[in-house]
C-alpha cells in the first residue's frame, strides 16, 4: 500500500479480511550488502560491522521471534540514508523504489502535533496492510528527533514477540529508525579517541552503545522519549555513526566527480573538501554536514 493512501484495513467480517500471512517467499541477504558497504561507505567501520551482522543473521534466520529493530544514530551527512538503501538494495531488486519498501519522513507524514491520533490509526493500518501482503516488507523512519514520541509507541505490538496479531506475522518484517539524537555523545567519544591520540578504528561497539541507548531515551528531543521501544528491548541494534572527516570528505568528492563522468581534478577536488567547515572550532576535525552538499558545491565548479 503505496503511502499516503491510508490502507482500507477492511474490518473483519466486512468482505476482504485480514488473512494469515501467505507462505513466506525465501529471502536471502544478497552478499552485496558487505561488499556495498565496504566499498561504498566511508569511515564507519561499526555500522558495517553491526549492519551486515543485524540483516545477514535476520534474513538468514527461518525462525526469528521478532521483527527486526535498527535504529541508526549520528550527525547528519554521515550516512544513515545512504546505508538505509544500501541495505533496501541488498534485499530487494528495485532498492528502496520496490513496492515492499516504505519511508516515513516525520516531517512530512506527520507534521500536526494535533492530528497525532489520526497519524496513530494510519500508521497502524499501513504497516498492518503492507506486512499481511508481503510479510518481508522494509519500513524506514527517518527523522525520528522530530517525530512525536507518542506515535512511535503506537507500532510498539508490531515490535514485539508476537506469533501473530489479528492473524498477521510481523517476524519476517524490518524497522529502521533514523535520527539524529545521540551524536553529540558519538562526537564526545570520537573526540576522545582522537585527543588521546587512538586511531577511530578503535572504537568499539561496546565503548558506545550503552551510552547511546541510554542518551536516546532520556533525550526529550529523539523521539525516542521514555519511549516503550527501548524500555521495553524491542530495538535490536544501535548503530552509532561517527563524525566524518576531512579525508572522508575528500573521499565522498572523489565518488561524486567519478559519478558523474568527470575526470579528476585533484585541485577542485581539495578545493571543495576545503571550503566544508569543520568542528569543534579549535581543532577542526568532523565535517559539520558531513558529505552532504558535496554535489551541490560540485555543480559550481563543473557546470561550465
Ligand atoms: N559515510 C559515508 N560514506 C560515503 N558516502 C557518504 C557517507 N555519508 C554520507 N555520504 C554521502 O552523502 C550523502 C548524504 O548522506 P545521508 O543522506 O546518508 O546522510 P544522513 O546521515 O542520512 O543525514 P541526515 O541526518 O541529515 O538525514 C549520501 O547520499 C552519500 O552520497
Amino acid at each position: 500500500v503505496p503511502l499516503g493512501q491510508p490502507f482500507d484495513p477492511v474490518a473483519p467480517g466486512k468482505g476482504r479480511e485480514l488473512r494469515a500471512v501467505p507462505p513466506l517467499t525465501a529471502v536471502s541477504c544478497s552478499p552485496a550488502l558487505q561488499e556495498n558497504l565496504d566499498r561504498k561507505l566511508f569511515g564507519q567501520h561499526l555500522v558495517s560491522k553491526v549492519v551486515v551482522k543485524a540483516v545477514k543473521g535476520f534474513l538468514n534466520n527461518e525462525n526469528a521471534k521478532k521483527p527486526l529493530t535498527l535504529s541508526l544514530h549520528g550527525w547528519t551527512g554521515t550516512g544513515k540514508n545512504f546505508v538505509s538503501k544500501i541495505i533496501a538494495e541488498s534485499i530487494y531488486k528495485k532498492g528502496l523504489k520496490s513496492k515492499y519498501v516504505h519511508q516515513f519522513v516525520a516531517t512530512l507524514h506527520f507534521p500536526h502535533a494535533q492530528d497525532i491520533n489520526i497519524y496513530k490509526d494510519q500508521l497502524q493500518s499501513w504497516i498492518r496492510g503492507n506486512v499481511s501482503i508481503c510479510p518481508r516488507s522494509l519500513f524506514i523512519f527517518d527523522e525520528m528527533d522530530k517525530m512525536h514520541a507518542g506515535l512511535i509507541d503506537s507500532i510498539k505490538p508490531f515490535l514485539d514477540y508476537y506469533e501473530l496479531l489479528d492473524g498477521v506475522s510481523y517476524r519476517k518484517a524490518i524497522f529502521i529508525f533514523l535520527s539524529n539524537a545521540g551524536a553529540e555523545k558519538i562526537t564526545e567519544l570520537a573526540l576522545d579517541f582522537w585527543r588521546n591520540g587512538r586511531a577511530r578504528e578503535d572504537i568499539e561497539l561496546t565503548d558506545i552503545q550503552n551510552a547511546l541507548s541510554v542518551s536516546v531515551f532520556n533525550n526529550k528531543n529523539s523521539g525516542f522519549w521514555h519511549s516503550t521501544l527501548i524500555d521495553k528491548n524491542l530495538i535490536d541494534y544501535f548503530v552509532p555513526f561517527l563524525p566524518l572527516e576531512y579525508k572522508h570528505v575528500k573521499m565522498c568528492v572523489r565518488v561524486e566527480i567519478k559519478s558523474r563522468g568527470y575526470t579528476v581534478d585533484e585541485d577542485i577536488l581539495t578545493r571543495i573538501a576545503d571550503e566544508m567547515t569543520y568542528f569543534p572550532r579549535e581543532e577542526r576535525i568532523y565535517s559539520d554536514k558531513g558529505c552532504k552538499t558535496v554535489d551541490a558545491k560540485l555543480d559550481y565548479y563543473y557546470d561550465f
